[in-house]
């Protein structure tokens, strides 16, 4: 007798269709997610957190999903057949588009998720694109059409004009309210294709392992798509790209509850554990076959992400240095792209080197360690990966401007260029034009969508770590949409510009900067600081320097020694609020040479205002 959690595997092809959602952040893609979660009866109604999708904390308080996950569904259509549905979830930021294309790559179809009341966004050209490049059937699915500003008839011209897709039989749903949830199931039946395989069950193995995560109780569990042959309980596994072999120990789905099952067949997606130590021994895009009648050929891998955005993290208190060490490993346990190892620095010192997918995943790494962990942490400037090729010969990357080498022995220093795409209502647009020529922009496109602009930028990464995403939106008010792809390395004119305080140079606020762009980043620089240090007794010189080169400079005048003595004695609330204002301004400060810099200064000083 089979136990009773184990449920039958096996469903034909023709009854399976595993598709995505692609959409623009906010345009309701969790929220359609857990309508066909809640109306195909996945979970009952009290059991439905707000958002099941989205499982972190820092996700659900963020609105934005981070991690792939899946949910197999039971649909029974109006052809009177039950059909299993596989949902596979995307992440909806930028930073995270390597894990889309991944995700996609285990389904035939997508819905195009589009706010009938917005429209196209970046997010939707990129999304979209990824989905037609991996040859996805799409659904359109104009979502919100309940808000009295939806234009569905709108939306559908501008998606046929700028995407280039039929649109004319979109499905018209609003997420919220339910209504139209019955018409994307139907449609996900009929318009989106079933799963091919070309060996059926009995050929030998091959799946595609499409995520991996690491759970308290169960250890690493590994997400498959079987493509062709019969994934079982106790099967020996080979990882073809590793060579790894493994006992397949349990056999599951998510509905989006765990359920065991004894095998899984062709076009089926489900996940195994196999006593696997680490989520780094799984590799993304491998093939998993049967160690003993392994498949011929392996399907394309996919090439690890590659952190972009590198930055050191520094415990405020050294004595939390380890806490810090084994906060980061646990992180890492489920997120394999983002890296550390340990760093030095004369100012702050031990601490950690850290490489990210992009900005976002730094902030979201430095939260959840702050909170998660309760760790105060201060964050150095944020480099991208320059390549520098030495005047011998040989090439290096450079993570961090401190391990800049003599500029005599650098013959060229390349820097990461992105192509960017901005969608932005019209009256933007020349706050915006003017954003991206001050970050070294080159225009290679300006077109309208409506009454909207789409602008397509050439961009050095390097421009784009700090603030630009922030300036973007409060130039537009929040309206302007961004997305974009890293391209190619290109020459540039970059030069290491130290900040010195007192006279010393304070090492995490080193930062690469274009020549042109120096002096005034130097003077921005240093005219902060002196806003945000506090007086000391002494004066205090501010300077950025290019090696040798003072290029800009401030003094903090000395203090008087009573900070009250102007108060006349009389005054005594004023008198007793100065004296809690200087015990405050004690807290998170860290030490240099004999000047006191308070935590907020680095932040501060590393976000460059323009204007
Ligand atoms: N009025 C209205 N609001 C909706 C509808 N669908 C979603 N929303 C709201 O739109 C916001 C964004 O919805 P989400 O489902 O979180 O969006 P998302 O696309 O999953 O966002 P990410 O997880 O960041 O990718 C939420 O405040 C929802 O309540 C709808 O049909 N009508």
């Amino acid at each position: 007798m089979r136990p009773m959690s184990t449920t039958s595997s096996k469903t034909p092809l023709s009854h399976i269709r595993n598709f995505s959602i692609v959409a623009h952040i906010d345009h309701g893609k969790s929220t359609l997610a857990d309508r066909l979660i809640q109306s195909t009866g996945g979970l009952a109604e009290r059991e439905m957190s707000e958002q099941v999708l989205d499982s972190m904390d820092i996700e659900r308080e963020r609105g934005i999903t981070i991690k792939a996950q899946t949910v197999r569904l039971h649909y029974k259509a109006n052809d009177g057949e039950t059909y299993v549905l596989n949902l596979i979830d995307t992440p909806g930021h930028v930073d995270f588009a390597y894990e889309v294309s991944r995700s996609l790559s285990a389904c035939e179809g997508s819905l195009l998720v589009v706010d009938a009341s917005q429209g196209v966004e970046a997010q939707t050209l990129a999304n979209v694109y990824q989905a037609i490049d991996n040859n996805h059937e799409l659904v359109t699915v104009l979502n919100k059409i309940d808000l009295p500003a939806a234009e569905p008839e709108r939306i559908k011209e501008q998606i046929e004009e700028v995407i280039g897709i039929d649109a004319s039989d979109a499905v018209l749903i609003s997420a919220k309210t339910g209504l139209g949830i019955p018409d994307v199931l139907e449609a996900i039946v009929t318009k989106l294709p079933a799963p091919k395989s070309e060996g059926g069950e009995t050929a030998p193995l091959k799946a595609l392992l499409v995520d991996s995560w690491y759970d308290t109780y169960l250890g690493v569990m590994v997400l498959v798509r079987i493509i062709d042959g019969t994934l079982k309980k106790g099967m020996t596994i080979r990882m073809m790209g590793t060579d790894a072999k493994y006992s397949v120990e349990r056999i599951g789905v998510l509905t989006p509850k765990m359920v065991a099952m004894d095998a899984l067949g062709p076009g089926e997606i489900g996940f195994i554990t196999a006593s696997i130590k680490e989520v780094a021994d799984t590799r993304v895009g491998d093939t998993i076959t049967e160690d003993k009648r392994p498949t011929a050929k392996a399907l394309p891998g996919f090439k690890p992400a590659q952190p972009v955005v590198f930055c050191g993290l520094f415990p405020v208190d050294a004595a939390d240095f380890e806490d810090l060490r084994s906060a980061m490993g646990k992180l890492r346990l489920n997120d394999a792209s983002f890296s550390f190892e340990m760093e030095s620095s004369a100012a702050l010192g031990f601490g950690f080197r850290c490489g990210f997918l992009g900005l976002l995943h730094l902030e979201i790494i430095q939260e959840r360690l702050e909170r998660e962990f309760d760790l105060d942490l201060i964050a150095t400037a944020p480099s991208v990966v320059y390549k520098l090729f030495m005047t011998d010969g040989t090439e290096r990357e450079l993570h961090n401007p401190a391990d800049m080498p003599d500029v005599v022995k650098i013959a060229e220093i390349h820097e990461p260029w992105i192509r960017a795409t901005i969608l932005t209502p019209d009256d933007y647009l020349g706050g915006i034009l003017k954003l991206c020529q001050d970050r070294r922009g080159i225009q290679i496109e300006l077109t309208y969508v409506g009454t909207r602009a789409m602008l397509t930028y050439d961009l050095p990464l390097n421009e784009v770590v700090f603030d630009f995403y922030d300036r973007l939106k409060s130039i537009s008010k929040g309206y302007a949409s961004f997305d974009y792809q890293i391209t190619d390395h290109k020459e540039g004119n970059l030069v290491k510009m130290s900040i010195l305080v007192n006279g010393e140079p304070v090492d995490a606020l080193s930062m690469m900067v274009h020549r042109m762009a120096a002096e005034k980043r130097g003077r921005e620089m240093c005219e902060k600081l002196k806003e945000l240090i506090p007086k000391h007794m002494f004066k205090i010189p501010i300077q950025a320097a290019i090696g040798g080169n003072v290029i800009a400079r401030e003094t903090i005048s000395a203090l008087r020694k009573d900070v009250t003595a102007k108060c006349y004695g009389g005054d005594a609330t004023r008198k007793r609020k100065l004296l809690e204002k200087q015990k405050a301004g004690k807290k998170r400060m860290r030490q240099f040479g004999k000047v006191e810099i308070p935590q907020e200064a680095f932040i501060a000083a590393l976000k460059m205002g323009d204007e």
